[in-house]
């Protein structure tokens, strides 16, 4: 690894795309222009060894995914993202080759996004990698796409399909990323390396100007409902013929999808509420733009959580799936 402030020039971006940076790196802090906008602010961080590890994904995949996580964090408040700042702790394992790749996977998602690296930090560490990206973005103001927001009578959605990642996670511990993948299980392990924000389907959410309940899946879509039940105070029943499942998905045995798309996490797809007046018209725009919003449930007063409805039997759905004490 050469020096410490040689490797930051050398990830420094030579301009930016948002005119509202006024100073990005190289001084004490990042200065960037407000706007009437409400501003958004995230981070999430990604752990070798918890997050990843070199039989999961390349350093590319590594960068591409802790920006996506936190551009998904963005996407639940309906927001467009705009800067990110990065922290990274290196250990003398880790070689300026793989480094400039994770850069590297951050810079290619940031510019679909049109979003500007605008500074963080450096060190080094005897443990493992650490990668915390921090994410600004903005909402048009007063709008709250709060996990607070639902209420009885609304129906429960979701954007795209859920429990690919953790499929793809799945087929990477047993074969690792150097294995060989049908054109269907490659599928899956794209899902869980490189995975896509819904900005889009948030935006619209976002645009209508109706009260909507949002969250992204990160810890598996049992968590996340259980995150919106007990914020707002109500019931979440979710019909487990309704739930989104790809063609790939399908094809594994049922407890196996269901074990996926409850408890697996990392999908980065909206889950949300809102009144039912008021879905055709949002789930219609998102279909414009090639997103899919389907009913998943329904919200109903009462002692908060959710339940499962399978046929005429009916199950609480834990607040189980991904949680950083507990596995
Ligand atoms: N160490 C921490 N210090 C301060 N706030 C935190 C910390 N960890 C998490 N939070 C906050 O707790 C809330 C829930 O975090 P988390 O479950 O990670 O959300 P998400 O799944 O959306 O990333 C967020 O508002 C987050 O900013
Ligand atoms: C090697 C490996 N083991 C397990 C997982 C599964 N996993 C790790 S963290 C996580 C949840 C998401 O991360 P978290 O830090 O909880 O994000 P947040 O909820 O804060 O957005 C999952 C499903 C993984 N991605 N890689
Ligand atoms: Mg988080
Ligand atoms: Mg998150
Ligand atoms: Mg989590």
């Amino acid at each position: 690894m050469r020096d410490e402030f040689e490797w930051i020039k050398s990830i420094s971006p030579a301009g930016y795309r948002q005119s509202s940076v006024i100073q990005g790196i190289g001084d004490d802090a990042a200065l960037v222009r407000g706007s009437a906008w409400d501003q958004i602010v995230c981070l999430d961080t990604m752990v070798e060894g918890i997050h990843f590890t070199n039989q999961t994904m390349a350093p590319y995949h590594v960068g591409y995914k802790a920006l996506a996580a936190n551009i998904s964090d963005i996407a639940a408040m309906g927001g467009v993202p705009l800067y990110y700042l990065v922290s990274i702790a290196i250990p003398s394992t880790w070689k300026e080759e793989g480094l400039s790749q994770v850069y590297k996977g951050m810079a290619d998602l940031a510019e679909a996004y049109e979003m500007d690296l605008i500074g963080g930090d450096t060190v080094s560490t005897k443990g493992p990698l650490v990668l915390s990206v921090t994410v600004m973005g903005q909402v048009e103001p007063g709008r709250k796409l709060l996990r607070s927001n639902a209420k009885p009578g609304d129906v429960v959605f979701l954007s795209g399909t859920v429990g690919e990642s953790a499929g793809g996670l799945s087929l990477l511990l047993e074969r690792s990323v150097k294995g060989e993948f049908t054109a269907e299980e490659a599928q899956l392990v794209k899902a869980h390396q490189l995975p896509e924000p819904h900005v889009g389907p948030g935006r619209i959410l976002a645009a209508s100007g109706k009260r909507v309940a949002l969250n992204d899946i990160s810890d598996g879509v049992a968590s996340e409902a259980n995150e919106i039940a007990e914020a707002s105070g109500v019931v979440l029943t979710l019909f487990h013929g309704k739930l989104s499942r790809s063609s790939v998905l399908r094809m594994y045995p049922e407890d196996q999808q269901d074990q996926w798309i409850f408890y697996g996490g990392e999908d980065y797809k909206l889950i949300g509420t809102m009144s039912p007046d008021d879905f055709s018209q949002a789930a219609s725009a998102c279909e414009k733009t090639g997103y899919t919003l389907t009913v998943i449930g329904e919200v109903s007063s009462g002692e908060p959580g959710v339940r499962l409805k399978r046929g005429s039997q009916v199950e609480p759905l834990l607040k189980a799936g991904y949680n950083h004490f507990h596995n």
